[in-house]
């Protein structure tokens, strides 16, 4: 178990837009203990006055810092259940500090591979609910249109079928080009790029250095260490819930290949 984190070194030469100070994030699962569900245990807990049932605390990042910079493309990796989505989710502002905190210069936009469009409704009617989801106007939206249309790609026809036709690959390529008509000021993308194939994968990476010189900062979770290697400046291994290593791709997808001997 490592406990020893990289030490936080501010750069003043640089302009922070986040910075994420000891952050932990706790779950807390309620019922996890036995004969949680029946009504007759549920009595029997109230004739013998005892409290809920069990609850069981999932501590997902264990004090976690690090300070991201205006112009970074940050990826995340580790092995599953390290924490990667749920720190991406943290900076989104969508999970509670159990303790610490994370200060972001601006709005962060989370988008994930189940970011909530509708899956009844088509491909089309969703570009235009995502647009006003994040609050352009109709007139934005309709300029915007055709270039969402375009970079997403999809097999001809399919931008007029509901979206619960669509593989997830496509689904995730609508999702990314809905997400980058904006121009964020954080952008949190988890696994987007990883149902993708190489072309798509080429014009996301083109859009992210796009995004990253006009926005603040990206930050990609993907096991494709690839498309980090390739997409980011700076890489963060997270490995039960701590910072193993932060630095340059290559040196910590090194070390992270050699230590998972993958
Ligand atoms: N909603 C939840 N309730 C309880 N525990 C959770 C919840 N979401 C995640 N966890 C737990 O938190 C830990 C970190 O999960 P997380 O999804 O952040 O990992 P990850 O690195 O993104 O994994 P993966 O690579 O599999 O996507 C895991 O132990 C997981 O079981």
């Amino acid at each position: 178990m490592i406990d020893q984190q990289p030490e936080v070194v501010l750069d003043d030469s640089r302009d922070p837009i986040v910075v994420v100070d000891g952050l932990h994030i706790v779950y807390r699962v309620y019922g996890a203990g036995g004969n949680k569900g029946s009504a007759a245990s549920a009595l029997m807990r109230v004739v013998r006055r005892e409290g809920r049932p069990q609850m069981k605390e999932v501590h997902a990042v264990r004090g976690v810092s690090f300070i991201a910079y205006r112009g970074d493309a940050i990826g995340i990796i580790g092995t599953n259940g390290s924490g990667k989505s749920t720190l991406l989710k943290a900076i989104a502002g969508l999970l509670p500090p159990a303790r610490g905190g994370v200060y972001t210069d601006g709005q962060p936009s989370l988008l994930g591979v189940n970011a909530a469009l509708m899956k009844d409704l088509s491909g089309s009617r969703n570009i235009v609910l995502g647009c006003l989801a994040m609050g352009l106007d109709m007139e934005e939206t309709k300029k915007r249109y055709d270039q969402i249309v375009k970079f997403a790609d999809l097999k001809p026809g399919f931008i007029d079928y509901p979206m619960n036709t669509y593989s997830s690959g496509m689904g995730a390529r609508l999702r990314f080009a809905i997400a980058a008509a904006r121009t964020h000021d954080v952008m949190l993308i988890d696994e987007a790029l990883a149902t993708g194939d190489a072309k798509f994968k080429r014009r996301s990476k083109a859009k992210i250095e796009e995004l990253r010189k006009d926005a603040g900062a990206v930050f990609l979770v993907a096991h494709n260490l690839d498309v980090i290697e390739e997409t980011c400046n700076r890489v963060i291994w997270l490995d039960d819930g701590r910072i193993r290593m932060d630095g340059d791709p290559q040196s910590v997808i090194k070390s992270y290949t050699e230590a998972s001997g993958k």
